[in-house]
């Protein structure tokens, strides 16, 4: 088992967020998770890498408790808005993705050749080699998104965890992000995405999973009351045309 998340509770001070997660993620799979703003993905996310404690049960990795889980190479890492580059901020490109492997290296090490060859194969898979060496900050939004996926991928990860990665990227870079996402799946890459597109995820997930603070819906064995796939869409379509016909949401 890669992730084996088992009933865990958390709150942040005495407002509750998940209530009894349970969530296992075996080698190969891609499990989607959707569901509303304020439902908790970013803290279950928070959770698997061990930045945040549980109140209650327990987050294995590999199959050794997050607590003690020191192989963090091994997981690849995109965090909700990790763009957020300053305009005084010092790196390249390249300087930024090869940073990735300091995880593998320890950071007083120097990099080898191979760590160099490894953050420029990941700079070309997601097609950004011509910018390496321009400063990260003078690169747009969804361009320095790929520069943090590159630095994921340069570690070669058996993982992918990815928080909102459709965010702000546009109908081109979306396609490109889709088709990178589905070679590495059929790699045998194990990947967890989380994102507000549940017509996107059901394109990529074998597991598909709605949480609003606890699963309401899953495709998985083990949800007895589940909710199909499809309610969570219609949920969302059923949202945006009332949004639409309110003019919360732009036409
Ligand atoms: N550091 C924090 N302190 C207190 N409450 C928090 C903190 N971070 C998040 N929350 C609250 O926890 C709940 C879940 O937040 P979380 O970011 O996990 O949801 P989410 O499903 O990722 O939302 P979104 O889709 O909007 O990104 C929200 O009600 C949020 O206000």
């Amino acid at each position: 088992m890669i992730i084996d998340i088992n009933d865990v509770h958390f709150t942040y001070g005495c407002h509750p967020v998940l209530d009894g997660i349970s969530l296992h993620v075996s080698e190969g799979d891609v499990v989607g998770v959707t569901g509303p703003n304020g439902a908790g993905k970013s803290t279950l996310v928070h959770l698997i890498m061990g930045l945040m404690r549980p109140q209650a049960g327990s987050v294995k990795l590999f199959g050794v408790p997050v607590e003690k889980f020191r192989e963090w190479h091994r997981i690849g890492f995109v965090a909700q808005k990790a763009t957020l580059f300053n305009s005084s901020y010092p790196a390249t490109v390249f300087e930024v993705v090869l940073s990735g492997r300091a995880g593998l290296r320890g950071i007083f090490r120097f990099f080898n050749r191979e760590d160099k060859r490894c953050a420029e194969e990941a700079l070309e898979r997601v097609h950004i080699l011509e910018y390496r060496n321009t400063p990260v900050c003078d690169l747009s939004g969804g361009q320095q998104q790929r520069v943090m996926i590159a630095r994921a991928l340069a570690v070669r990860p058996r993982v992918l965890i990815m928080d909102e990665p459709t965010t702000g990227v546009d109908a081109a870079n979306l396609a490109r992000l889709t088709r990178l996402l589905a070679e590495l799946r059929n790699d045998g890459v194990t990947m967890l995405l989380v994102s507000h597109e549940p017509e996107w995820l059901a394109s990529l997930a074998s597991k598909r999973v709605c949480l609003d603070r606890k699963i309401c819906s899953c495709n998985c064995r083990g949800y007895a009351n589940e909710v199909r796939w499809e309610d969570c869409m219609a949920g969302r379509r059923e949202k945006l045309s009332l949004g639409l016909r309110d003019g919360l949401v732009g036409g």
